[in-house]
């Protein structure tokens, strides 16, 4: 039974989810950086949230997971690539606290333009300061949205409804979106310059930390106001304290500071300062929403290899699951096949998907074809990090499709060419879910690979099966079943032998001694 740990605060529905697909589940919230190295190898799966910094340590103790679900959007505290090495898939859930965290902003919006947690305070505390809290209106201005993808252009639409112009910053956003949305699309020292209120909604990359920085915050409007619901590091928190102080800046709303928990921090203390802990995706329905679907996708994956919203693996939906199952078998055994008799450097690899399988998503499949390849020659590696490892060593891959299959229902043929040749080898699936090898460096044969096998090459002449039946009977080694394959007569020829058991090497070297046998090696498949 596959296990995972609850690290955050989740709603209470994820747990019943794990709990209805019979996944075993702990909830241990708060815990250190070294509690959590301590306990991780036990889990296959772990669901969090932003407080849990599932880093390369974390990760190298953590030698049965699988998984991690991030019930929420930004993932900056997952080190995806360390997570992409150990082959750990990583999830989030990107729309189920959107429109709560876009609320959250515009809340903010009209905190500042009102000054409305100030305001609150000071009538609790007797002080009736009508006079003091003279707001701004929101009709009108200019909002500048950095970043309008899921959050931001819901600011957007609820801006635009609140009658304010609104223009929008973001490489990605294509100028028929912009149209759609209303926003017009800037660049971003025409946002600076322009904008009465800028919000923030880009996730904390190298290329957006510090996006607003002194030299940016100089640019602005005086009496511009900030509203960051986004990541504490997009904002330089010193230079927005200089700029709030000299009035440069007239208010800022932060539900995120560059340290978190934010115990301490410059901007603490300013009146023209409004902060929540981290709220923007903390509603009932938000947490329900990203707890209930990070457990399902953490189960899906777990049980049936479903992937969805993963951020380093291709996407496999629980339909496509089952139906690419057999495929993949025959992928990673191609893949395997390739490694196994592979001896130099790998240049590139080309897969060839015919008839009916090229119509399915194959992404997974050339993932796990590569898993296979790279597996006889690296420590560890899956179809998570196959791709990553692959383009690392500057393997070129090319992945062609066609629907015209002359013999088969389906054909993958995978060729992989080395510092020294150009080798060949392709499977099908029999009876829809069998897998088997049809052909290897274009000579016909019909092998289904198993746990340990020999495989030769040889000349076609006589005598070669009687002597090696011989060899392998008097090396004590049983004979499963013989598949042969030649090009022509008298040309080269092959053979791949199941034998009951791992083959001795002396029995491999004595084989490879034969007369006519060009090549032997024994081979081990999963
Ligand atoms: N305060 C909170 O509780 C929450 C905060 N967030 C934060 O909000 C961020 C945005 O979330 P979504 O809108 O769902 O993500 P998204 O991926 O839908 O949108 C992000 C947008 O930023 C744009 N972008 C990327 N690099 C950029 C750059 N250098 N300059 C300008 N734009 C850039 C992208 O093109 C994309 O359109 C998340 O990454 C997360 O950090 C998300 C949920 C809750
Ligand atoms: O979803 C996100 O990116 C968030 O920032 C929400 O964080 P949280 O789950 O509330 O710790």
């Amino acid at each position: 039974m596959p296990k995972v740990l609850v690290s955050d605060k989740l709603s209470p529905r994820a747990v019943d989810v794990f709990k209805g697909r019979g996944i075993a589940v702990d909830v241990k919230t708060g815990l250190s950086p070294d509690e959590l190295t301590a306990i991780i190898g036990d889990y296959d799966g772990l669901a969090i949230r932003s407080a849990t910094k599932v880093t390369a340590d974390v990760l190298a103790a953590a030698s049965n997971l699988k998984v991690v679900g991030r019930a929420g959007i930004g993932v900056d505290n997952v080190d995806i690539a360390a997570a992409t090495q150990r082959g750990v898939v990583v999830m989030n859930t990107p729309f189920g606290n959107a429109i709560t965290t876009a609320e959250h902003a515009i809340a903010m919006m009209f905190a500042l333009a009102r000054q409305i947690p100030q305001a609150n305070a000071s009538t609790h505390a007797g002080k009736w300061e009508k006079n003091r809290f003279m707001g701004v209106e929101l009709t009108g201005k200019t909002l500048g949205v950095i970043g309008c993808g899921n959050i931001g252009s819901i600011v957007a639409e609820r801006a635009l409804g609140l009658r304010m112009r609104v223009i929008a910053f973001d490489p990605y956003l294509s100028p028929e979106r912009a149209v759609d949305l209303g926003v017009e699309k800037v660049d971003l020292d025409d946002l600076i310059a322009r904008s009465d209120f800028i919000t923030l909604h880009t996730p904390l990359t190298e290329k957006t930390r510090g996006i607003l920085n002194a030299e940016a915050i100089a640019r602005m409007k005086p009496g511009v106001r900030l509203i960051n619901c986004a990541r504490g590091g997009l904002i330089d928190e010193a230079a927005l304290k200089d700029a709030l102080e000299s009035g440069h800046v007239a208010g800022a709303a932060l539900d995120v500071f560059a340290e978190e928990p934010a115990r301490d921090n410059p901007l603490f203390g300013l009146d023209t300062v409004v902060c929540t802990p981290h709220l923007g995706a903390s509603t009932t329905e938000a947490q329900e929403n990203v707890a209930l679907q990070v457990a399902e996708q953490i189960s899906d994956f777990l049980l049936t290899g479903a992937v969805a919203n993963a951020l380093n693996m291709p996407a496999v939906t629980a339909e496509e699951a089952p139906r690419l199952r057999p495929y993949m078998k025959l992928c990673e055994q191609l893949g395997s096949f390739a490694g196994q008799i592979t001896e130099s450097g790998l240049k590139s690899v080309r897969i060839e998907y015919q008839g009916d399988v090229a119509g399915l998503n194959t992404r997974p499949l050339t993932a796990t074809v590569l898993q296979g390849l790279l597996s006889p020659l690296l420590e560890s590696v899956n179809m998570v990090s196959a791709p990553v490892v692959a383009r690392e060593r500057g393997i070129e891959i090319k992945e062609t499709r066609s629907e015209h299959c002359p013999n088969y229902h389906s054909l993958i043929r995978l060729e992989v060419t080395t510092e020294r040749q150009t080798r060949s080898v392709e499977g099908s699936l029999f009876g829809g879910t069998l897998p088997r090898i049809v052909r290897i460096n274009d000579i016909p044969v019909e092998a289904e690979l198993a746990p340990n096998m020999l495989y030769s090459i040889n000349e076609d002449k006589p005598g070669f099966i009687g002597s090696l039946g011989t060899t392998l009977g008097d090396s004590g080694v049983n004979i499963a079943s013989f598949h042969l394959g030649r090009s022509d007569a008298g040309g080269q020829a092959l053979c791949l032998v199941q034998v009951d058991g791992p083959l001795p090497a002396e029995t491999v070297d004595a084989v490879s001694a034969l007369p006519h046998v060009v090549r032997a090696k024994a081979l081990r498949f999963s």
